[in-house]
């Protein structure tokens, strides 16, 4: 069985009179350790979904396997549970606490889960031990997405969830933080899904999902993919 199973998982807003489907039907699987790519336009949809994987939203239907457990049924003390123990997430502005330190954001996370990774390790695995004590606003934008990937690979997730970690990033930092989080995932066996709309970022992944208008347009299993320092964007 694979470890994640989207089955047709649909997810409608309504404001009043007004639906908008936001997910329309989606349906994939990825295997444990897996490096994925969702790609596609703004207004995709690709957002809800990092939200139902994430645990921060439900589908209005369909099913949601997560390691075999259907997160889609979860109530929200579940869905807190879940986000909290097996969910890592990298957003694209960073989303550090400005007054703790590089390694306190660090153990802000570590500290509220079971199984957590030691902080000093998680930091030097994105090599970020000489700035462990410095602040979020003494950090470059690409060591302050190093410190959010090391709080959220502290937790020792099941999976890592990235919303377009490159987007507010210059091309070489882009591409060095795209490195920390495929090394990363790579030493620590953590599923990743990252979400972006260059599709240059797609020959990275050992699966490229695309969505467009709502729908699973194309999923693609990638053999080889390409090493980092030979993709231009
Ligand atoms: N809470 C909500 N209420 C109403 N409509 C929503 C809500 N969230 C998303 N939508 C709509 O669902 C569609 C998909 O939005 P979503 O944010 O998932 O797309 P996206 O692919 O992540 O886009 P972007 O790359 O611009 O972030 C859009 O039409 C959006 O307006």
């Amino acid at each position: 069985m694979a470890y994640i199973e989207v089955q047709q998982a649909t997810r409608q807003f309504k404001n009043g009179e007004q639906v908008t489907v936001a997910n329309r039907d989606i349906s994939f699987e990825v295997d444990q350790g897996a490096v994925v790519v969702i790609l596609g336009p703004s207004g995709a949809g690709k957002s809800t979904l990092l939200n139902i994987l994430g645990g921060m939203d439900s589908p209005t239907s369909g099913r949601v396997l997560v390691d075999g457990v259907d997160i889609a049924q979860f109530n929200s003390r579940q869905l807190t549970t879940y986000r909290r123990q097996a969910v890592g997430f990298v957003f694209q502005f960073y989303n550090l606490v400005p007054n703790l330190t590089a390694r306190e954001n660090v153990e802000l996370a570590s500290q509220i889960t079971k199984d957590a990774r030691d902080v000093d390790e998680t930091l030097a695995l994105v090599g970020l031990t000489h700035r462990a004590d410095n602040f979020p606003a003494q950090l470059s934008g690409g060591e302050q997405q190093r410190v959010a990937i090391a709080r959220a690979v502290a937790k020792n997730p099941k999976l890592l969830l990235c919303d377009e970690p490159t987007g507010a990033l210059d091309y070489q930092t882009g591409k060095q933080v795209l490195q920390v989080i495929q090394d990363a995932a790579k030493q620590t066996q953590t599923t990743v899904i990252i979400v972006t709309h260059n599709s240059a970022i797609a020959q990275l992944g050992d699966q490229v999902i695309r969505i467009n208008d709502a729908q699973v347009q194309s999923v693609e299993h990638n053999a080889h993919p390409t090493p980092l320092a030979e993709i231009e964007w």
